[in-house]
């Protein structure tokens, strides 16, 4: 049972996809998300299961999900962007390499325009955006190890951060051949 080299958090258009599958690459390892697998799992795209669920509901499923995908996956792992708001999902973090990708409300409107189907940012994206970072800003910075602030540099700028903060290069450099040597 091998646990996943980097964990990343933060909210929609934080990067979490766009890095997290370029740092897999230069990790050489998986990339795994854990709205896919319960997308997959369910059957039901997740604003679905919001709405005839409930979000308490979606965070049970979200918390086994994460709960599975610890256990089982050893590369590079997204979460959702609200699993830190579950008690279990955050102690289920606990010790482990997670990376919050801060990110302010212009750079996420710029990235992602929050005009897709998110089912908490329905209503005025905007004010519920800011507010919904004024609650979860503390509780994302309560289970990184390192948190990275993602406005002022690019994907792979923000991987190369990731990967000097959780020192995952080798001597030499290499990311890949750092991982290696940690897994021996
Ligand atoms: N550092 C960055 N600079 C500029 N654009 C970025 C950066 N990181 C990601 N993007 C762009 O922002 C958009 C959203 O990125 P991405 O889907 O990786 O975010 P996410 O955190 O996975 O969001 P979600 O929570 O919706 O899954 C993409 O179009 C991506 O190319
Ligand atoms: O920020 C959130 O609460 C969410 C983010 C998405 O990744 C999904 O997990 C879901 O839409 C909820
Ligand atoms: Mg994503």
């Amino acid at each position: 049972m091998t646990s996943p080299v980097v964990v990343l958090i933060g909210p929609p258009g934080a990067g979490k996809s766009t890095v997290g599958a370029l740092l897999a690459e230069r990790l050489d390892v998986g990339y795994r998300d854990t709205d896919a697998d319960i997308v997959a799992t369910a059957g039901r795209p997740i604003a679905e299961i919001f709405i005839d669920e409930g979000e308490p509901y979606f965070r049970e499923l979200e918390r086994t999900a994460v709960r599975e995908a610890l256990e089982g996956h050893p590369g590079v792992l997204s979460l959702g962007g609200g699993a830190i708001l579950d008690d279990g999902t955050r102690t289920l973090l606990t010790g482990l390499p997670v990376v919050f990708l801060d990110v302010q409300l212009a750079d996420a409107v710029k990235r992602v325009g929050l005009d897709a189907p998110r089912p908490l940012l329905a209503v005025n994206p905007r004010k519920q955006w800011r507010e919904l970072m004024e609650h979860r800003r503390p509780l994302y910075t309560e289970v990184a190890r390192a948190v990275i602030e993602t406005g002022e540099r690019t994907p792979e700028q923000v991987a190369e951060a990731i990967l000097d903060a959780l020192e995952l290069r080798s001597a030499a450099g290499s990311p890949r051949a750092a991982h290696r040597e940690e897994q021996a």
